[in-house]
């Protein structure tokens, strides 16, 4: 593996692969560019040097090929202004003869945006031959996409079998993100809370119970806390549920007790009778639900709860909104979170928070500044913190 600030890349096309997976309004417009901003120094590097730098990505969870809504081309007028006005091509697919063609006419100094990698669902699987086909678009390899680092997916890992070791590197943003995370890693003090909402319930439910290896505090909130709700035989109406995981959330608290870990769920929600901005609203608590109505935020019993145990911690982790703040009359509950932690980070506590929603609610209050670190990865910070070798690390350093 080669060091990126040593290597130089004049001459070179260097092929990156970037987690632009930022979030998109109806209208396609970014409502959030952390991820975009946090590879800008990777690529201007790249570029300064006297090269040119073709981008691969993901954008959300396309089910069934080529979608509008998931198209990268959405990014490219933004990444022009982020790169000040630099020439960026953009090429309708990831691999095959539009994309050859536009790699090989890309000229130094010119940046290439390739669509999105998941179009082709060998990427997910981790296709040898897919894998192979993105490598010829490059000289080089470059993974900038920490929070993308916890999938095996073609792109990420399998690639870099096809570059020798002096031909793959890590780029800034995932130097910045490993080191950052190694410190809390290696130096958190306690009490460590960890607080994790959101809707990826399936993805970060199996994550809980290697946090409790590291946590005293466990904070659910958001759409994930409603399985754990049911689980514990309450009624929770039309909200998000993962039924096939009922068994493990009843295990996580069994074994979060036997192991002293204080796991908190809501004890009350915001609950909603449609999944709208306009929806009508009433404060429940959640032993009862009503049949029809839906928690789109938890409430205020749970904000004050919730933030007591941030005020008392000194190593916090936050992955996940407490709910769904896109919509206003949703979004209590996470500047709540937000504001608790903001607090004990002004008390010295370390704070991290990471995941393309959770940044985005972040900056929406305006308090990125005010928190030790954030991190563009969710998912896969929290796999760092399981102490995890990611697949995305490891193919580099092999
Ligand atoms: N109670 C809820 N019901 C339904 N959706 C919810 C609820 N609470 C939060 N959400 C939604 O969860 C989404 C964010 O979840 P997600 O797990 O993707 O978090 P994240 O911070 O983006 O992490 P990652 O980067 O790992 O994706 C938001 O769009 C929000 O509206
Ligand atoms: O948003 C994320 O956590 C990353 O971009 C990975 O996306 P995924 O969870 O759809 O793989």
């Amino acid at each position: 593996m080669s060091k990126f600030s040593d290597h130089n890349f004049a001459g070179q096309k260097a092929l990156i692969r970037v987690d632009f997976n930022v979030p998109l309004n109806d209208q396609f417009q970014i409502t959030d560019d952390t991820r975009m901003q946090a590879a800008v120094p990777t690529i201007r590097k790249i570029l300064k040097d006297g090269g040119a730098v073709i981008l691969m990505s993901h954008l959300g969870r396309p089910k069934d090929g080529p979608t509008d809504k998931y198209s990268l081309k959405h990014l490219v007028n933004h990444l022009i202004k982020l790169l000040n006005g630099a020439t960026v091509k953009f090429a309708e697919d990831c691999i095959g003869e539009t994309a050859e063609k536009a790699a090989a006419g890309l000229q130094m100094g010119e940046v290439l945006l390739l669509e999105n990698l998941r179009f082709h669902k060998q990427e997910e699987k981790g296709d040898r031959a897919f894998a192979e086909q993105l490598s010829k678009l490059g000289d080089v390899y470059v993974n900038d996409a920490f929070g993308t680092a916890h999938r095996a997916h073609a792109s990420t890992a399998i690639i870099a079998e096809f570059f020798p070791g002096d031909k793959k590197m890590f780029g800034l943003l995932m130097e910045g993100e490993t080191s950052s995370a190694e410190k809390v890693l290696h130096n958190s003090e306690k009490p460590f809370t960890a607080i994790l909402g959101g809707a990826k319930v399936s993805d970060k439910i199996l994550i809980i119970e290697n946090l409790m290896n590291k946590a005293d505090n466990i904070i659910i909130g958001g759409g994930m806390a409603y399985t754990f709700l049911k689980a514990q035989g309450k009624e929770i109406g039309n909200s998000l549920v993962e039924n096939e995981k009922l068994d493990l959330a009843n295990e996580l608290l069994a074994k979060a007790k036997q192991l002293g870990v204080q796991l908190l769920i809501p004890v009350d929600s915001i609950a909603a009778d449609k999944f709208a901005e306009d929806a009508s609203t009433q404060e429940v608590s959640n032993d009862n639900i009503p049949a029809g109505w839906m928690g789109l935020d938890i409430g205020p019993k749970s904000r004050e709860l919730f933030s007591e145990v941030i005020a008392a911690s000194r190593t916090i982790l936050w992955n996940g909104p407490m709910g769904v703040f896109e919509m206003k009359p949703f979004q209590g509950g996470t500047k709540a979170v937000a504001d608790a932690i903001v607090k004990a980070t002004a008390g010295g506590a370390f704070s991290l928070v990471g995941g393309g929603d959770s940044v985005a609610a972040v900056n929406k209050f305006g308090l990125a500044e005010k928190v030790s670190y954030v991190s563009t990865g969710g998912g896969a910070m929290l796999e760092y913190f399981e102490g995890k070798e990611l697949p995305g690390i490891a193919a580099v350093r092999k």
